[in-house]
């Protein structure tokens, strides 16, 4: 059930009006800068705390995606006790050289932490590198599901989206 005093304080933190071009191109009237809420930790502690009762069970490695997901993953990995990866967008060119950070998670079930989707590209594209590499990627839990059919978007890499709050979550607390 969608916490009604947490949508209306993510909505007033980080609701911004504009015009915004998303990651995937499209632009917005509406932009919700995640970065103003994980800055909080009242507020990041209240979302990771959400996130904890969607963690399905059996998860073995919380995988934050850059960069807004690493803050949320790490807050989720210190209430758990469960470790975490940091993925990278891209993998780094010099040293380890790797995608992700941390311990090896061949074989191992990896659950994605995102702060916002919108159309899910994001996600799709780390999850299609990190199963080649032998990560058992089932689910992805965000703070903020921003896409028109929340739950929808990663479908066709069957992917489950678990969300915290929905667009609609965040329009009911604008008002
Ligand atoms: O579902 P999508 O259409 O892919 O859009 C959502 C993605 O866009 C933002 O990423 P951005 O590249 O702005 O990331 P960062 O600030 O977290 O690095 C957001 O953090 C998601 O990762
Ligand atoms: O789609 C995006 O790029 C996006 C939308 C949004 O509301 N917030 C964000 O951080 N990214």
């Amino acid at each position: 059930m969608t916490d009604a005093s947490l949508a209306a304080d993510i909505n007033a933190t980080c609701r911004l009006h504009g015009t915004f071009t998303l990651r995937s191109g499209k632009v917005s009237d509406t932009y919700f800068d995640k970065y103003l809420f994980e800055a909080q930790p009242e507020l990041l502690e209240r979302v990771a705390s959400r996130m904890v009762e969607l963690l399905p069970e059996g998860t073995e490695l919380l995988g934050g995606l850059e960069m807004g997901g690493i803050p949320i993953a790490t807050m989720v990995s210190a209430k758990t006790g469960i470790p975490a990866i940091f993925i990278r967008k891209k993998a780094k060119e010099y040293g380890t050289a790797k995608l992700a950070e941390g311990p090896d998670f061949n074989g191992k079930r990896v659950t994605l932490i995102e702060d916002v989707i919108t159309s899910g590209g994001a996600v799709r594209d780390a999850v299609n590198e990190l199963r080649p590499a032998g990560a058992i990627v089932e689910t992805v839990i965000c703070a903020i599901d921003r896409s028109p059919e929340p739950g929808e978007s990663l479908r066709d890499v069957d992917l489950e989206i678990r969300s915290v709050l929905t667009r609609a979550d965040l329009d009911a607390a604008e008002g």
